[in-house]
Order: C-alpha cells, then structure tokens, then sequence
C-alpha cells in the first residue's frame, strides 16, 4: 500500500526509558526520586522537562544521559542498553555518543574556543573534522571567535562554545540542564533558538531540563514530572499554557 504509515523502530528513538525507577538511600530513609517513568524520545526532536523543584527532573536527566544508574528499568540510548554497560563502557559512550551542557559552561580558561570545541574528539583520540569544526563554529555564531579564550566572551557566547562542543562529535542526544539558567533575557533567547537549529536544521535530538517556560515553549514536547512520576505532555505549547501547568503541579 503506497500510503501505509511504516511502523517505528528501535532505530526511530534517540532515547528510550522502559519503566526506570531510582530510589536513593534505603529502608526509612530512601526516597524514590523516578517512579516507573517509561517515555520515548523521537530523533531529530527537541524535548524539555519540567517540574516542581524536587520532582525528579535532574534524576530523570542524569539516568538518560547515563550520568547515574536507574534502581530498575532500562535505558536505552539508540541500540545500546545503558542500564547492562560496565562503567568504562558507559564512560566511553557517553564521551562519544551524548553531547552535555550545563548551566555553568564548563570551558577550561587555558583554551582557545576552538581547543574547547574539539577538546571531546581529542580525548577519544579522534580526527577533527575541520569543515564540521567550521561549520558548528559558524552555526553557533562564533565563527570569527575560534582564537579567543572563554574570558573573553560574555555568558551567552560562552554557552554556545559549550554547546559547539557538545555538538562536535555528532551525538545521538544532546542533554542540556538549565542551559539558560545564568543568562539574561537576550542571550537567553539566543542560546534557545540555537537549540531549534540544531534540531531543525542539524537533525539533532535534544533534550532538556528547564524552570522556565519560555524556554520550555521552544521544544515540540514537553513532559512535565511531578513526585517522580510523569505527569503528562504538552506539544508545541505557549509558554502560558506551560505556565499553567506548572500552577496547576503545585509550587514551582
Ligand atoms: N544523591 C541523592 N541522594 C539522596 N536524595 C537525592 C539525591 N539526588 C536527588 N535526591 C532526591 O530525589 C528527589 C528528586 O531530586 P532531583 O534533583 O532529581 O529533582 P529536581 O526536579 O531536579 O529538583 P530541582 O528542580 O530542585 O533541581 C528529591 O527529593 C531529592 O532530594
């Protein structure tokens, strides 16, 4: 049948969570930060997570990204089951195959923005692809600023050198916590639409922890956590309607 919808498979999904659950401590004092959580993560699309403060959202991150073992379940980053790996194999897939960035931009001062760049696929011993290298420098708007240090550039460029380097060895998944949280409005605005691009245009998977809904309103999707669980998905929201899911979860 010429119009058949062809089925999903496994190679459809950047990141897959079948039912993880993570409890931290034991007996009386353990609390279950993940509660069964399963969800799965088209490629090429652009997710954000959000929640009120202690719902599970960096725990959620942390266990996609292979950054923390669930208690139960599986994760499963495109073929590869994270939960099953031994500690240098998940070292080595998540320098590899997962791009991160991070609230505080994690550049090393001594290097130059393009050392900071290429700094991933030097650690795996890897060639650096020089037209890439050129093109995510250009993409992220730095193009002319391969030579100078992080010292040197404000907060949102800085956040787009770490998003350069995140993008630098064509991960399966970009994972970004609070990638806005120390920037003003503008910068804000622009690391976001960086974001867009990279999944519009770069075909890239990204994933992200924010408080904010504006931020939030730049993702197709976004799931919202509440006591470890999920609590339901927004597509393509307002940031209003984000907003009054948030209200609706509780103090935020
Ligand atoms: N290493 C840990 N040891 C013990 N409890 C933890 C640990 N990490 C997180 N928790 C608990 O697990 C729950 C979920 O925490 P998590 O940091 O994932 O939430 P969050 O939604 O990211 O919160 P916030 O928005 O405040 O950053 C919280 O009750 C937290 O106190």
């Amino acid at each position: 049948m010429a119009n058949a919808v062809r089925r999903r498979t496994s190679a459809d999904y950047s990141i897959r969570l079948g039912s993880v659950s993570k409890t931290y401590g034991s007996s009386k004092s353990a609390v279950r930060a993940l509660d069964a959580v399963s969800i799965e993560l088209l490629r090429g699309t652009f997710t954000a997570v959000m929640g009120p403060s202690g719902s599970g959202k960096s725990t959620f991150l942390n266990c996609a990204a292979g950054l923390d073992r669930p208690t139960s379940g599986s994760v499963w980053l495109g073929d590869v089951e994270l939960s099953r790996l031994g500690e240098v194999e998940l070292t080595e897939v998540r320098r590899q195959r997962i791009g991160f960035v991070f609230q505080a931009y994690n550049l090393l001062g001594s290097l130059t923005v393009e050392e900071n760049v290429t700094l991933p696929l030097r650690l795996a011993d890897r060639r650096i692809d020089r037209p890439f290298l050129r093109e995510v420098l250009t993409a992220v708007g730095l193009g002319e600023h391969g030579g100078r240090r992080p010292s040197e550039l404000s907060g949102g460029q800085q956040q787009r050198v770490a998003i350069a380097r995140a993008l630098i060895t064509h991960p399966e998944v970009v994972v970004a916590d609070e990638p806005t949280g120390a920037l003003d409005t503008r910068s804000s605005r622009q690391v976001l639409e960086l974001l867009r691009h990279v999944v519009d245009d770069m075909r890239q998977t990204v994933l992200m922890v924010t408080h904010d809904p504006v931020a939030a309103s730049y993702a197709d999707s976004v799931v919202f956590l509440a006591d470890g669980r999920l609590a339901g998905e927004l597509t393509r929201p307002t940031p209003e309607q984000v907003a009054a899911r948030m209200t609706h979860l509780g103090e935020w």
